[in-house]
């Protein structure tokens, strides 16, 4: 990609470390990406790693940083990165909760500012990369696009009020899955399996289902059906969790409460 921004990664941590690593697998030379963190890091190969804020200061050769620190870090850190943030750089923001306005008045200098939401299989370049931009033109638009895209499988969203909903579903989204997949090997593991065999069934089974999931044209809740032979053992589990629509309200009250916490987090630094 000819014109994709020489990338200063500011906080390099378990999400940026994974975009990183999923960016290089795409074939990104890693010389058009540099590091800098609080407390000393190493990176890939070719990936520069800048000691402090002067090196990076004094390098001067990115037009775009990744804000990979925490969001209640931005009051703080916003100040002394003002000289890596002006005139030409894009601001690509991963801290969740906080909105394009609040980013503006953080970098009131830089082109551009754009809000990602990855989540941790950028590390296997099978993420949803969730992007919302202010100040890009229609090409920049396209190669931010196409960056991020090698990354799993970007998708702009226009409402920024939808912003946290997504960030639950697909940020934070394999948090959930995880705590499904341990929740089951648990169950198998209460009902009188082995557990290393219950949970390697369980990340088995999950893997196949999922992949299957993603290739075919039936919906999920007709392959769950489709499972369900008529008469069959798997209907008596789907009962379980239907009854009352318990999964479903379970999920509702889950994503809720994750999405709240992203208004909060923009309160917060207010
Ligand atoms: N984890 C996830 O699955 C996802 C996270 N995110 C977002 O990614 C961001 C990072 O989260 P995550 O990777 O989990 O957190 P981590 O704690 O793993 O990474 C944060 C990194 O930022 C560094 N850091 C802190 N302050 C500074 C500073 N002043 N200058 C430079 N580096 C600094 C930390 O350094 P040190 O090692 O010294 O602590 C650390 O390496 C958050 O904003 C989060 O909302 C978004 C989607 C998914
Ligand atoms: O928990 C968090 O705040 C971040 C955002 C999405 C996933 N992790």
């Amino acid at each position: 990609m000819p014109d994709a921004p020489k990338i200063l990664i500011i906080g390099y941590g378990n999400m940026s470390g994974a975009m990183l690593a999923g960016w290089l697998t795409a074939g990104e030379p890693a010389e058009r990406f540099a590091v800098l963190n609080r407390s000393p890091k190493t990176a890939p190969a070719g990936v520069t790693v800048y000691r402090d804020l002067d090196e990076a200061v004094a390098a001067g050769s990115h037009n775009a940083v990744m804000l990979g620190f925490k969001p209640n870090q931005l009051n703080d850190v916003a100040p002394q990165i003002q000289a890596l943030t002006g005139e030409g750089v894009a601001v690509y923001s991963l801290l969740a909760g906080l909105t394009i306005a609040q980013l503006k008045s953080a970098f009131p200098n830089a082109a551009a500012h754009i809000r990602v939401m990855p989540n941790l299989a950028c590390r296997i370049n099978r993420s949803p990369i969730i992007l919302l931009e202010n100040g890009l033109n229609a090409d920049k638009r396209e190669s931010t696009f196409t960056f991020f895209d090698a990354l799993g499988t970007a998708v702009w969203l226009e409402e920024e009020g939808k912003f946290d909903l997504v960030t639950a579903l697909a940020g934070s989204g394999p948090g959930f899955v995880y705590r499904f997949i341990d929740a089951l090997a648990g169950a198998g593991a209460d009902l009188g399996l082995e557990p290393a065999q219950a949970e390697a069934l369980a990340l088995a089974m999950v893997d196949g289902a999922s992949a299957l999931a993603a290739g075919e044209t039936l919906s999920p809740g007709d392959l769950a059906n489709r499972v369900a032979s008529p008469g069959g053992m798997t209907r008596e589990g789907l009962n379980v969790l239907d009854a009352e629509n318990a999964l479903q309200e379970l999920l509702v009250e889950t994503l809720r409460a994750t999405a709240e916490r992203g208004a909060e987090l923009s309160a917060d630094n207010g």
